[in-house]
């Protein structure tokens, strides 16, 4: 008999035939589906999950005491309690690499947007504003040259820094725990504390995952401490952000402007006073969303979870250790 999954995310009909050359298939929307019932009894025999987005800890493993392997259809993996999963013997995989560059071109178009105001003036000419030629109440500010400071130099970060670098010429600083050699021979990329960054910084972009340590990373404190005309860019995870005191600074006018891919709740409810500012440009979490980013994001789950269940597993684990149990 085949072993049994759970898919809680559509997928191209291709990959599920390869799901379904291995497993039998259950399909639900999500982790919290319409059939709650129905869920919780396929859990008691499936020997893997995968999709996206849902809570994976200790409650929900209890549900599944059969389960050998997690596939995430996603780099992150901030709603896996990974302890959790080890304690369960449960391997976890994720899809990095194959969405690196689609997400740095998406935080590129966050800066311009932000700096260029381009999505507040498109609208404008839309609203039919555009009788005269425009004055400086259309203006934006420059990108080339200025400086990015860039949090998190991982694989996403230096896909940044390398647009930033030879496409805009900007100088580069980056805060990460470690000195990536590949950053500051590359692209002359300079590593300093937080608050340098923060203090030099013209661009400052989140590449950070959601953890303890990066929760509320960016705080009142640390925006009070960006230039005046600081820009910040956040495409790792909405919660290395507090929201509040973000809403807070671009009221206040403590920093220019912010362009947010995500936010600390998902979608972002229509009440949030981030819609209501014309400083802030608000994309529904498309960092790696293209056709063919989330083609290939889906295939590298579908063939991790192929690999995780037959013992074949080379890449892209997140707990290799619970293979060698
Ligand atoms: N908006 C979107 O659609 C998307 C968002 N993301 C987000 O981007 C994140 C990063 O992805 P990726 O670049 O592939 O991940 P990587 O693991 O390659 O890079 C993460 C970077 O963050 C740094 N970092 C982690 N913790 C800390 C800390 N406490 N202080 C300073 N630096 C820290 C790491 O530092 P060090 O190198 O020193 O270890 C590393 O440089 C994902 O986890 C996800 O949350 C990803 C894809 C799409
Ligand atoms: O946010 C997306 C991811 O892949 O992580």
């Amino acid at each position: 008999m085949k072993p049994s999954i759970v898919l809680y995310r559509s997928i191209p009909t291709d990959l599920l035939e390869r799901l379904e050359q291995h497993f039998t298939v259950h399909t639900f929307n999500s982790l919290t589906p319409d059939n709650p019932e129905h869920l919780k009894q396929v859990l008691q025999q499936a020997e893997g999950i995968i999709g996206t987005g849902g809570k994976v800890d200790e409650a929900f493993l209890q549900q599944a005491p059969n389960l050998r392997a997690a596939s995430t259809i996603s780099v992150g993996y901030d709603n896996f309690d990974v302890a959790a999963l080890n304690a369960h013997n449960v391997v976890l995989m994720h899809t990095p690499t194959v969405l690196t560059e689609t997400v740095a071109d998406t935080i590129m178009g966050l800066v311009l947007a932000t700096a260029r105001r381009i999505v507040e003036v498109a609208e404008r000419v839309k609203a039919g504003e555009w009788q005269h030629s425009i004055g400086p109440d259309w203006f934006g500010v420059d990108v080339h040259h200025k400086t990015m400071g860039i949090l998190g130099m991982g694989r996403i970060g230096l896909a940044l820094a390398q647009r930033a670098h030879f496409g805009f010429g900007m100088p580069i600083l980056y805060n990460a725990r470690r000195t990536h050699e590949e950053a500051d021979r590359r692209f002359n990329a300079r590593r300093c504390d937080l608050d340098t960054l923060l203090a030099e910084s013209d661009f400052i972009c989140i590449t950070l995952p959601l953890t303890e340590q990066t929760f509320h990373m960016i705080g009142a404190e640390q925006l009070a401490k960006m230039k005046k005309s600081g820009i910040l860019i956040n495409a790792g995870r909405g919660s290395v952000v507090d929201e509040n005191a973000l809403i807070a600074a671009l009221q206040n006018g403590t920093i220019h402007a912010a362009g947010l891919d995500v936010f600390e709740e998902e979608p972002l409810p229509v009440s949030s006073p981030l819609l209501k500012l014309p400083n802030v440009v608000a994309l529904p979490h498309i960092g790696s969303a293209t056709h063919e980013t989330r083609y290939g994001m889906a295939e590298c789950a579908v063939d991790n979870l192929i690999a995780a269940l037959t013992g074949t597993v080379t890449e892209n684990c997140v707990n290799p250790q619970i293979l060698k149990r």
